[in-house]
């Protein structure tokens, strides 16, 4: 049994920004991440082509911008030497292969009792602390939809998370379910690997530019998003046109407006639009069932595909190991239930970084929330 004042359940972002906020006024604190390195969801389930799809003083971590000669999208592998390095800066070491099983309040001692399974030894461990902080991640789990007949399919099922490119796609039918960011970018990828790629687009989705969301968010220091978000749709519709006619409908709320109430990011087009346009990427509309080597589309549509990629999102697991006593979180998709800006701070010293559905500006956001209250209550 160890004693800490802090128990950080997450290497990611998240659990790091959150560690180096408490790191800077000396609060005692233990980042607890499941897989064998910190930042796993940018080193092993994230595709070889990403880059951050908001410009970089969007994208950093508390204390600590993008040097000056950085470009202003950083790629992946470039984010994940900023947090390798922002590691060492602020003496954060992560406990790696220790998976949180179960953690509940313990309200006569008034403390956190967390239960880990060390991986690499294969012994159970158990901390103590005063304050949690779920840093899990809103990403912690890819979700596959449960698409009738699907267990009868010949070829690949993967989803978007175990995605590196398309080598192995070269001159295969590819089917991609989804077209949030994942699914268009993973789309247009598989097309420059030569795939014979379609992507199943079945509700309306706002597709921007990168340089419209900088526009954007530019603008909402000094408007309101009922201002912004039709200068953002007229650029989109100056750059794409009439998108329905290839089976892209706008949603009827403006993207920021969506993000906001919702948190559903805008798909930001890196070259899938072309691509769709020209006839070079087919959208199809919702999958009815799979069988065998073929799927059926709604309008009676039938083709055949060697491999289906799910870009159908995630899930956040920490009701898995989370005793919510108290109802803090959604039991359907594991989210707290206090909606932004209230989201990072729950009863009995329970924190929540990285679960405002803001992407890393977000999570530095609650970072620095989270540490100033510990250190508020703990001084
Ligand atoms: C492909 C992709 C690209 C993205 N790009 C951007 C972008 O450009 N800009 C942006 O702002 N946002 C982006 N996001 C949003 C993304 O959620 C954040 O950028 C960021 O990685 C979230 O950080 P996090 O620490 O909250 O979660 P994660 O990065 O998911 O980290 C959570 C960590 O917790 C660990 N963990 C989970 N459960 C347990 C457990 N029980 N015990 C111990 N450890 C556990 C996981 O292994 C993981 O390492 C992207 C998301 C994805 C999926
Ligand atoms: N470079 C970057 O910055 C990137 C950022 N990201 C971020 O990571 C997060 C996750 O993104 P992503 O992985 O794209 O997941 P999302 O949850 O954003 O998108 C999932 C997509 O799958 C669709 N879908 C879900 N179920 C089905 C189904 N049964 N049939 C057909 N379509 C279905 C959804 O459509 P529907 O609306 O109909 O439910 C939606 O289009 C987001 O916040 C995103 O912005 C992701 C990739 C790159
Ligand atoms: O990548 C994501 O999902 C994010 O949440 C980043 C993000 C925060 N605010 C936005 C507004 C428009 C597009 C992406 C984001």
């Amino acid at each position: 049994m160890e004693e800490t004042q802090v128990v950080i359940v997450g290497g990611g972002p998240a659990g790091l920004a959150t560690a180096a906020c408490l790191n800077r006024l000396s609060i005692q604190n233990i980042v607890l991440e499941r897989d064998d390195c910190c930042a796993s969801l940018w080193r092993k389930r994230a595709y070889d082509r990403l880059k951050l799809h908001l410009a970089k003083p969007y994208c950093q971590l508390p204390y600590m911008p993008f040097p000056h000669n950085a470009p202003t999208y950083i790629s992946r592998l470039d984010f994940i030497a900023y947090l390798d390095n922002y590691m060492s800066c602020f003496g954060i070491e992560p406990r790696c292969c220790r998976s949180v099983e179960r953690a509940w309040y313990d309200k006569v001692e008034g403390k956190w009792m967390v239960v880990v399974n060390n991986k690499g030894s294969g012994v159970e461990e158990r901390y103590v602390c005063r304050y949690l902080v779920a840093a899990s991640g809103e990403n912690s789990e890819g979700f596959l939809p449960d698409v009738p007949g699907l267990k009868s399919f010949h070829g690949e099922v993967l989803h978007s998370s175990g995605y590196e490119n398309g080598e192995r796609f070269r001159g295969k039918d590819v089917l991609v379910v989804g077209c949030g960011n994942s699914g268009m970018e993973i789309a247009y990828d598989l097309s420059n690997y030569a795939a014979n790629t379609s992507i199943v687009v079945r509700s309306p989705v706002h597709v921007l530019t990168k340089d419209i969301v900088r526009v954007g968010m530019f603008l909402l220091k000094y408007l309101p998003c009922k201002v912004v978000d039709p200068i953002c749709i007229n650029l989109a519709k100056m750059k794409y046109g009439n998108s329905s006619k290839y089976g892209i409908r706008r949603p009827k709320g403006g993207p920021f407006l969506i993000k906001a109430k919702t948190g559903r990011s805008p798909t930001i087009d890196v070259g899938c639009m072309n691509r769709i346009k020209k006839g070079e990427i087919k959208v199809l509309p919702s999958i009815t069932y799979v069988k065998e080597d073929h799927v059926r589309f709604a309008y009676g549509i039938v083709n055949c595909f060697d491999a289906i990629i799910f870009a159908t999102g995630y899930k956040s697991t920490v009701l898995n190991w989370l005793e919510d006593e108290k109802g803090q979180f959604n039991e359907e998709d594991g989210f707290p239930k206090q909606r932004p800006p209230n989201h990072w701070k729950g009863e009995s010293g329970l924190y929540c970084a990285g679960f405002g559905r803001q992407g890393l500006l977000g999570i530095s956001n609650d970072a620095q929330n989270i540490a100033r209250d510990i250190a508020t209550l703990a001084a």
